[in-house]
């Protein structure tokens, strides 16, 4: 057989886990687990440049502020920083009364000593042993049989327990992690995670955190869930231990790995923010977290700033955040598709401030996580007159008419489809002005006067240039718009006549602004929409109706558009 062809021989199935009557798929998330950050320790080992005292220290506020209690620092036996980091959290008081340090060491006597060195003084911390149990790693890194590895682990925990005795201000707790789990028969995890379990538990009498390691993500998230629930049913002091698990993302699955670990009996999750970590990262905590949000369940974690958040994690990692990162990404509440910019605008408008959430496409509410509205709808060749009229509503205060919406969509198309880029507000704001409100050729409107008649008809008298004449125009009709169309009429041989008129005020600061749109149709044939904006209502209705006929003298991409029925 040729290898080159077929690959997939190098590889097999991981196999299934034996559990007929496994009950995590009917099990539904009723609260948050324990949160532990492991982004100064898993994170940061890496990292091409891992991060100086400075960014840990940034971080590790950071880390604070978001409300984790459990916080792995560091590797101290391995690191200077490291060491150096810890011991100055813990001389300059900087770990709160509520938050927990955890380290990891080896089960190596040497780092072990030096570990609980870095912790001294500290009120309550988390020393986090680990061993290699797989397989592979048996057989290849340590080539040892099971019974020695085991006694590996124990030697640990007995110099564990030599180093506790020496530091009794401490409340101190152990974590095991029988590393490279997911790749270890699981009947050997358990034996060896009771072991340890049994010699700390009859030494100590408590505080023992269990945790199982998808050190590399070797299958389905699945298996994994049963992996746990498997160790969870079986774990000989499971009442008096703390179920920890820590998935790594190999297989894009960390985060659905780690929902259903929890589901089959963790009480615990290490992860870090956004997923840094060793190769493809480790499990996403705020991923994870806001996910628990989304289905009403308080994750006990503040993310209501996550664009803060995210900036410090990419200054410390030196790591963009992927824009289409869930709830972080610069892309992930941004529609540009003219569908879902519709929806979106309509869901927002429909959205009551204290009922369900309910906008189409928005799993949460932006605002909850300090995103901005105004960046949830972009423009470019994708999208409709919905994004459009949002962007302008929104930002600049206008409500246009539909038909306007329709006519204004389509000049904006042209717009990006020539220049091949997305559209800024601004951009959107200026195609807007330039094309309705600031056209001044053929006509320009200077002044005008109107009178009411006896019969409460209206008269107008106003001055106009004309292709750079004064000229005054005289007309009348039912009210001051229909006298000023007569005027044009007369004086111009325009045939101008009013499909539509609407109006609103605008906010801008003290001074309110009126706006006003017209539909205009010019003989049988041309129609368009003529926008003005004054301070006085009438002469905004005016400027609207020489918008149009500029606009119908000219030949704009709109009307173009509007002859062709486009
Ligand atoms: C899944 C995880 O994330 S685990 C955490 C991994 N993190 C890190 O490794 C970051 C910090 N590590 C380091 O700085 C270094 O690896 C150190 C300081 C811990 C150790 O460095 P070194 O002593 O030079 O060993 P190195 O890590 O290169 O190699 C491992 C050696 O230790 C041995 N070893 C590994 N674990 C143990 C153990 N518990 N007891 C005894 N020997 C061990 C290996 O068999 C190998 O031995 P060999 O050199 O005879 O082949
Ligand atoms: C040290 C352990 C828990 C680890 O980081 C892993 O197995 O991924
Ligand atoms: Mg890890």
């Amino acid at each position: 057989m040729n290898m080159y062809k077929k690959p997939q021989v190098k590889y097999r199935q991981f196999p299934p886990v034996n559990l007929p009557d496994r009950q995590w798929p009917n099990k539904v998330f009723t609260n948050a687990p324990a949160w532990c950050s492991v982004d100064l320790r898993d994170g940061n080992q890496a990292l091409i440049n891992p991060m100086d005292s400075d960014r840990k220290m940034q971080l590790y506020d950071v880390l604070i502020r978001c409300g984790f209690k459990e916080i792995e620092v560091g590797f101290p036996s391995a690191s200077k920083i490291d060491y150096d980091f810890i011991r100055t959290v813990i001389d300059e008081g900087l770990v709160p009364e509520d938050v927990s340090l955890q380290v990891l060491t080896p089960a190596r006597n040497e780092h072990l000593d030096k570990t609980f060195q870095s912790l001294r003084g500290s009120k309550r911390s988390i020393v986090h042993l680990y061993n290699s149990t797989s397989t592979v790693q048996r057989k290849i890194v340590f080539k040892k049989d099971r019974k020695s590895i085991i006694q590996l682990a124990l030697d640990g925990v007995y110099r564990v327990l030599d180093n506790v005795s020496k530091y009794p201000e401490t409340d101190w707790v152990l974590e095991y992690s029988p590393e490279s789990f997911s790749g270890t028969e699981l009947d050997f995890a358990l034996d060896i995670c009771d072991a340890v379990s049994d010699v700390w538990l009859s030494e100590f009498g408590s505080n023992i955190i269990v945790n199982l390691p998808a050190t590399v993500e070797l299958s389905s998230p699945n298996i994994f869930a049963d992996q746990i629930e498997w160790m969870s049913r079986n774990l000989a002091f499971r009442d008096k231990t703390c179920l920890s698990i820590h998935t790594h993302n190999d297989r894009g699955t960390a985060v659905a790995a780690a929902e259903l670990g929890l589901l089959a009996g963790a009480d615990r999750v290490e992860g870090t923010l956004f997923g840094n970590g060793e190769r493809t990262g480790n499990v996403d905590l705020v991923t994870l977290a806001l996910n628990l949000y989304s289905q009403g369940i308080s994750p006990n974690l503040d993310f209501s700033d996550i664009e803060a958040i995210s900036r410090s994690v990419e200054h410390c990692n030196q790591m963009q955040v992927h824009p289409r990162h869930p709830y972080a990404g610069e892309l992930v509440f941004t529609a540009f598709s003219g569908s879902h910019q519709d929806a979106i605008k309509k869901g927002f408008t429909s959205q009551q401030s204290d009922s369900l959430w309910e906008v189409p496409y928005l799993p949460i509410d932006p605002a909850d996580i300090g995103r901005n509205y105004e960046k949830i709808i972009r423009v470019n060749s994708q999208s409709g007159k919905g994004g459009i009229s949002y962007i302008l509503r929104s930002e600049y205060g206008l409500q246009l008419p539909r038909g306007l919406e329709i006519e204004f969509s389509a000049h904006v198309q042209d717009i990006a489809d020539t220049y091949k880029t997305e559209l800024t507000a601004d951009n959107i704001w200026e195609a807007f002005n330039t094309e309705y409100l600031e056209a001044s050729t053929p006509f320009s409107l200077f002044g005008y006067m109107e009178r009411q008649n006896a019969d409460g008809s209206c008269r107008i008298e106003a001055t106009l240039q004309h292709n750079g004449q004064e000229v005054m125009i005289y007309g009348e009709g039912n009210g001051p718009l229909a006298a000023f169309v007569h005027g044009m009429n007369s004086t111009f041989g325009q045939n101008l006549s009013i499909v539509d008129y609407s109006e609103h005020a605008t906010d801008s600061g003290s001074e309110a602004t009126a706006i006003a749109y017209v539909e205009v149709k010019q003989g049988n044939e041309k129609q368009l929409f003529g926008v003005g904006s004054h301070s006085n209502i009438t002469k905004a209705s005016l400027l609207a109706v020489v918008s149009a006929a500029n606009r119908l003298s000219g030949a704009s991409a709109c009307y173009l558009r509007h002859e062709q029925g486009g």
